[in-house]
């Protein structure tokens, strides 16, 4: 994988997932647009996390776990036995829940990978891309006079954006957000929001959410899931103001889940 022919869309065909004799998703087909926000709705339980995850090959780390179906990055798919797992990773990058920024210094936290990466060497060229990864995610005016110190000492936002920066480091062109503003407050939600909005100009972006006025505000594209099955997925103002499925609509109005 090569990147610069890596394409930023993700098209998802026939897609099954088993975690031992229990099949969690059930033959979905999706196409991941280009620089937009897609959101991936639906009741507890129903696959969101676990379809997130196949988009990097997290669930190769759950033994139990087996797919069948094709992931394509630009073209190429991802499950591949040639494709390289972390440089997939670093392609396709992924924000979790909980922050989990690193024991080690703000500073860290975003050169680790780009070392590890062989991507610049330490030194003025690091400082420079730990700095623009830092300005990207919107947290650098608050850190910038204490970089050497822990990124574990942030607050929960400053933390998440800390990690956001940690993945924008190291030049992704796809970013997966498991429910990244679940463990924060409506002050951090709202940094956290209006950053995905700028960062869409350059990454893809996907985002699993259990909030739909979140959804409604930050996605371009909505994916209903419900019981391992993608119902449907359309521009958000679609599904929101006039979904074509009963189950969609029962769910966005509240009459269930
Ligand atoms: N590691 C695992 N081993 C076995 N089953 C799992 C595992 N992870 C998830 N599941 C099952 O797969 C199904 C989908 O779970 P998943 O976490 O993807 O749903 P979700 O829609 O993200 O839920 P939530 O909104 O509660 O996070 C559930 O029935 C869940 O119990």
């Amino acid at each position: 994988m090569n990147s610069e022919t890596v394409e930023n869309t993700l098209t998802i065909r026939d897609l099954k997932l088993w975690y031992g004799d229990f099949e969690a998703l059930h033959g979905i087909n999706l196409d991941i647009q280009k620089g937009k926000v897609t959101a991936f709705i639906g009741p507890s339980g129903c696959g969101k996390s676990t379809f997130l995850r196949t988009l990097n090959r997290m669930n190769d780390r759950i033994p139990s776990c087996r797919i069948e179906g094709k992931i394509m990055l630009n073209g190429q798919d991802i499950y591949d036995p040639s494709v390289d797992v972390v440089q997939l990773r670093s392609y396709v990058g992924m924000v979790f829940q909980k922050p989990n920024p690193f024991p080690k210094s703000i500073y860290e936290n975003i050169a680790y990978a780009p070392r590890i990466h062989g991507m610049v060497k330490d030194g003025p060229e690091m400082d420079e891309l730990v700095e623009s990864a830092l300005r990207r995610a919107s947290i650098w005016d608050e850190v910038k006079d204490k970089l050497q110190q822990p990124g574990t000492a942030l607050s929960g936002g400053q933390q998440q954006r800390l990690c956001i920066a940690r993945t924008i480091a190291v030049k992704p062109k796809v970013i997966l957000m498991d429910e990244p503003c679940s463990a924060l407050d409506p002050i951090a939600t709202a940094k956290i929001e209006e950053l995905m909005d700028e960062l869409k100009e350059e990454y893809t972006i996907v985002i699993v959410t259990h909030n739909m006025q979140q959804a409604a505000r930050v996605s371009d594209y909505t994916a209903y899931f419900y019981l391992g099955d993608l119902i449907e997925y359309a521009d958000t103002h679609t599904i929101f103001t006039a979904p074509a499925n009963q189950k969609t609509e029962d769910y966005i109005t509240g009459r269930f889940g």
